[in-house]
């Protein structure tokens, strides 16, 4: 995720020279920005305190790698974490950190399509939100929410999110397959619908529910798979009640790991 971002970063016109990347090992995420940009790779910590601070480890790793960030955080810098369910107390008190924003984006980034969600501590000036708008902004709209907790919400929804609409392609493209379809068809047909109907998200001032009823013929195809899928109970909707719940429910849990 973390070179996810950058990639954007980069793309959107940052200078390179204003980044450093500090990973222990250079991954196949990582390597081809390195390639392509002039940006400065660490293994090592910065001894010096840096503007903005963003982590992108596993939340699993937060505890073994903050103490050894000490050096790079002044009071003036700003830490970004875009780490699920790891708290601003954990990053507070593992950095020494004052200003603190915990941010929840998602892989389309990577190509300028993504949404974030973003939670400012109290110590957040307005520069330093306006610069984390602007870094985040690069990759798509930010959210803004009110209290701490409801970034494992949006952690739920947008964050795990691109992966609930992947199975919906796969799934869709198992069931055409199914009914008869060659499995390439089947797949190109489920790929361009799933984006197609993205974009017409984006672009139409229509509801998702209008956009679904403009669909819908009665009494036709689309009323019939409709009638399967909003089943009153074992529906869609129910599913994904439960499984949104299900990842808000993790990134709570990760939270004391
Ligand atoms: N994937 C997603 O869609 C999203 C993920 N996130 C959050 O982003 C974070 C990263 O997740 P994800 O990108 O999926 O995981 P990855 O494992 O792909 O990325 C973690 C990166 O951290 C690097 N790393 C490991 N140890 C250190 C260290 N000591 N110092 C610096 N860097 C280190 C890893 O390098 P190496 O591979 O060489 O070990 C890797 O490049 C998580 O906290 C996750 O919750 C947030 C939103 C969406
Ligand atoms: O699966 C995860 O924990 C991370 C956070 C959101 C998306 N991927």
């Amino acid at each position: 995720m973390g070179a996810a971002m950058l990639g954007g970063w980069l793309a959107a016109g940052r200078p390179a020279a204003s980044f450093t990347v500090l990973d222990p090992t250079v991954g196949p995420a990582l390597k081809p920005i390195l390639d392509a940009w002039p940006v400065t790779h660490r293994d090592t910590p910065p001894a010096e305190p840096v503007d903005v601070l963003v982590l992108a480890v596993k939340p699993q790793m937060m505890g073994a790698v903050l103490p050894d960030l000490r050096a790079a955080v002044g009071p003036g810098t700003l830490v970004v974490s875009i780490a699920a369910g790891t708290t601003i107390d954990t990053i507070r008190q593992g950095l020494g950190a004052r200003a603190v924003v915990r941010a929840m984006p998602n892989t389309p980034a990577l190509i300028g399509r993504g949404v974030t969600g973003a939670f400012a501590n109290e110590h957040v000036t307005p520069e330093q939100r306006q610069e984390t708008d602007d870094l985040l902004g690069a990759s798509g709209p930010v959210e803004w929410v009110g209290r701490e907790p409801l970034i494992d919400a949006v952690t739920a929804v947008s964050g795990s999110g691109p992966a609930y609409v992947f199975l919906l392609a796969e799934a869709l493209a198992a069931a055409g397959e199914a009914v008869g379809l060659e499995p390439d068809l089947a797949m190109r047909l489920a790929r361009h619908t799933v984006a197609g109907a993205g974009e017409m998200m984006i672009r139409s001032s229509d509801a998702p529910e209008q956009l679904r009823r403009n669909v819908t013929s009665p009494n036709g195809t689309t009323a019939a798979a409709l009638a399967v899928l909003m089943a009153e109970s074992g529906g869609l909707p129910e599913l994904m009640n439960r499984a949104v719940e299900a990842a808000r429910a993790r990134a709570a849990e990760l939270s004391k790991d």
